[in-house]
């Protein structure tokens, strides 16, 4: 029986990938084998000894020190895409809301009503305060091109936008899906001097932390809207409030408000809701615990952020899964072990993710418990597991 804990409410729908008889949900179970998340802070987080594998429901792993999973052999799942649309929904939402002022408008109503006004009577009057552009015909720049920019920057042509996308690590897949409407921009003060709007879909880590800072707001057209349902780290709060102040900034819509920024003239904020859809929570939760299943037990893993993909049809009684460092004689050392102990290899893959490796082996016998040990001894050999069919 697997141990899986549950550190966020995961949809249901993914739950039920975990079965009953082999898989044990709960919010409070000790040494798991196993972690759902969605956005959980887990960087205090102390790893059980029993702990394998983390699956984020969701696309961001910036709340999990992935680092410090890969030292201790434990692998991390994303659901890359499984969000994409419901997030891409709420970026046209975002949009809209960065023109036209209805939330500010919304507001003034309810105050008016409150304050014993004939409503009818006053939103005449006192509408033109809420006028903001359409967004036909003006420029978009959408920084990050993945499951999410790609489908915003399409779209976004749709509704008669020009757009930018600028992304120096395009995947192939993503430059396939990329509609030929979209123009590419070599470099970030492309998008920063020609938009209107700017929209950022791109990872929170250590080079893209505060990218939107006070150069690259000086940089902006005056009265950009921007666009943030990537994460709050992006934008240097500081800065921002005072291009906001100026007017630079003519709307900051973000998904991740915090009491500084909440502070600024023209934010609208909403409460991370980007993912916050029935269809993408069950997507992203169907996703997690089906690569988590797989991967507790067969080895498979599918979209890890800190390890390689590597799936292998069965072809023996039992698997050693071994994730080590990718070094020279990883692999060496690993068979010279198994066959100094008579042990044939029925199928065996390696793979590797920069500092890290995977290496699977099936055999068609029994492997004692000192001959795992052993493998478990060798140089750059951070986590062994054996499997049994
Ligand atoms: N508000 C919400 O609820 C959600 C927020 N997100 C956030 O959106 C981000 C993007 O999500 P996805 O599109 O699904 O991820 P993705 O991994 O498919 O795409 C991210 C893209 O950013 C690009 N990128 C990386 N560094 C860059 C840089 N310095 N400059 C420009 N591009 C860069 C990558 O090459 C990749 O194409 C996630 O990392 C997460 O932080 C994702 C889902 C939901
Ligand atoms: O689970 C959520 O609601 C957060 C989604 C998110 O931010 C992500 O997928 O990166």
């Amino acid at each position: 029986m697997y141990r899986i804990k549950a550190l966020n409410k995961i949809s249901p729908a993914g739950l039920s990938v975990l079965d009953q008889s082999r898989f044990a949900v709960s919010t409070d179970v000790e040494n798991e084998d196993g972690i759902l998340v969605r956005s959980a802070d887990m960087h205090e987080y102390v790893f059980p000894e029993n702990l394998r594998a983390i699956a984020r429901a969701g696309a961001g792993t910036n709340n999990i020190p992935i680092d410090r999973c890969s030292e201790a052999g434990i692998a991390v799942f994303n659901t890359p895409g499984a969000n994409a649309n419901a997030v891409k929904e709420l970026v046209i939402c975002a949009m809209l809301l960065a023109s036209r002022n209805v939330v500010g408008g919304a507001a003034w109503v309810k105050d008016q009503a409150a304050a014993g006004a004939d409503v009818e009577k006053v939103v005449e009057k006192g509408k033109s305060q809420f006028v903001g552009p359409e967004i036909q015909g003006k420029t978009l720049g959408v920084v990050g091109l993945g499951a999410i920019g790609v489908q915003v920057a399409n779209i976004a042509t749709k509704l008669g936008m020009t757009v930018w996308g600028y992304d120096p690590f395009l995947s192939v897949d993503a430059a396939l899906s990329l509609s030929r409407m979209v123009q590419r921009a070599n470099d970030l003060e492309t998008i920063y001097k020609n938009c209107d709007y700017i929209t950022l879909h791109l990872p929170l880590n250590g080079d893209t932390r505060g990218m939107i800072d006070a150069s690259a707001l000086q940089m902006m057209k005056s009265g950009v809207r921007l666009i943030n349902l990537a994460r709050g780290g992006l934008v240097h709060d500081d800065d921002l409030l005072q291009a906001l102040e100026s007017g630079k900034v003519a709307c900051y819509v973000t998904d991740f408000p915090n009491n500084k920024i909440l502070t600024g003239r023209n934010v609208v904020a909403i409460p991370h809701l980007g993912a916050s859809t029935p269809e993408s929570e069950e997507n992203c939760a169907v996703m997690a615990a089906q690569q988590l299943r797989d991967y507790l037990e067969n080895g498979n893993i599918r979209n890890s952020v800190n390890l390689p993909a590597l799936e292998q049809p069965w072809s023996g009684i039992a698997r050693l899964c071994i994730i080590h460092r990718n070094i020279p004689g990883a692999i060496a050392n690993i068979t010279k072990v198994l066959s100094d102990d008579n042990v044939n290899v029925e199928n065996m893959t390696n793979k590797s993710k920069k500092d890290y490796a995977y290496t699977v082996v099936d055999i068609n016998a029994k492997i004692r418990d000192d001959v795992v040990d052993e493998i478990r001894a060798l140089e750059g050999v951070l986590r062994v597991r054996l499997l049994s069919h």
